[in-house]
């Protein structure tokens, strides 16, 4: 770590722990323009904030985004322990393949705002590039795209094309029933921005967990 904050100049980042954010990160540096000469990227996840203050310490620049629910490749399918859609898109697929009903945990009813994975990506590499306020910025959709859970089941059931019975299991717990982020700073910073709709970003999602079952966390 000492060694670290005195390599030079670097941006520091404090993100969620998320596996998949870290693979959107590396597709989009990957895929659309590496990393420019003299840039240090250094990411924390959210455990690890308190390190904050030893980066200061050193007069480094951090800063520190909040995501909402995120979707995308790469993710922990785990129908245990995954993030939900994640959860849901690996237990839509075992139903299917065993021709079970899909179990889906409480109502159906709460609302979450989800972004792709990928704009989440480029979004965190312009918060390392471009954003310069130490206070957090949230990098959500708007909230005119928070969808039900409900909603979001049927758009899984659609990718994947099942058709079976869904069970709402109200037994279990429905947590929060919103959380709703604004996007106004991010919107006041790009406005440009467009996002993946989450159609399109389920589907890109089912195709690749069927494509990469094998290798899926799981
Ligand atoms: C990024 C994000 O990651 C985590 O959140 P999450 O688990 O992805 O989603 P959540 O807690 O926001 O909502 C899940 C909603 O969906 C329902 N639900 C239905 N069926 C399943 C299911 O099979 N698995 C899960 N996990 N939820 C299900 C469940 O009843 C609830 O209403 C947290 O660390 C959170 O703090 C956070 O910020």
């Amino acid at each position: 770590m000492e060694s670290a904050t005195k390599a030079g100049p670097m941006r520091v980042l404090v993100t969620g722990g998320s596996g998949l954010v870290g693979k959107a990160i590396e597709h989009v540096v990957e895929q659309e323009g590496g990393k420019l000469e003299g840039e240090e990227w250094f990411f924390l996840s959210s455990k690890e904030a308190d390190l904050v203050a030893y980066f200061q310490q050193y007069g480094h620049c951090y800063t520190a985004v909040i995501p909402t629910n995120v979707v995308g490749p790469h993710d922990n399918f785990s129908m245990e322990n995954g993030h939900v859609l994640s959860a849901l898109i690996n237990k839509t697929y075992q139903a299917k393949k065993e021709g079970t009903p899909l179990s889906v945990c409480g109502s159906g009813a709460p609302r979450r705002q989800f972004i792709y994975s990928l704009d989440l990506g480029r979004l965190i590499i312009w918060v390392l590039r471009e954003y310069k306020e130490i206070e957090p910025i949230i990098l959500s959709v708007g909230e005119e795209d928070e969808v039900s859970i409900k909603e979001a089941v049927e758009l899984i059931a659609t990718a994947l094309d099942y058709k079976g019975e869904i069970h709402y299991d109200t037994s279990q717990s429905d947590g929060q029933m919103k959380k709703t982020a604004s996007n106004a700073k991010l919107r006041r910073y790009r406005p440009d921005i467009v996002f993946t709709p989450l159609t399109e970003a389920v589907k890109m999602t089912c195709d690749w967990f069927e494509s990469n079952y094998d290798i899926a966390r799981k």
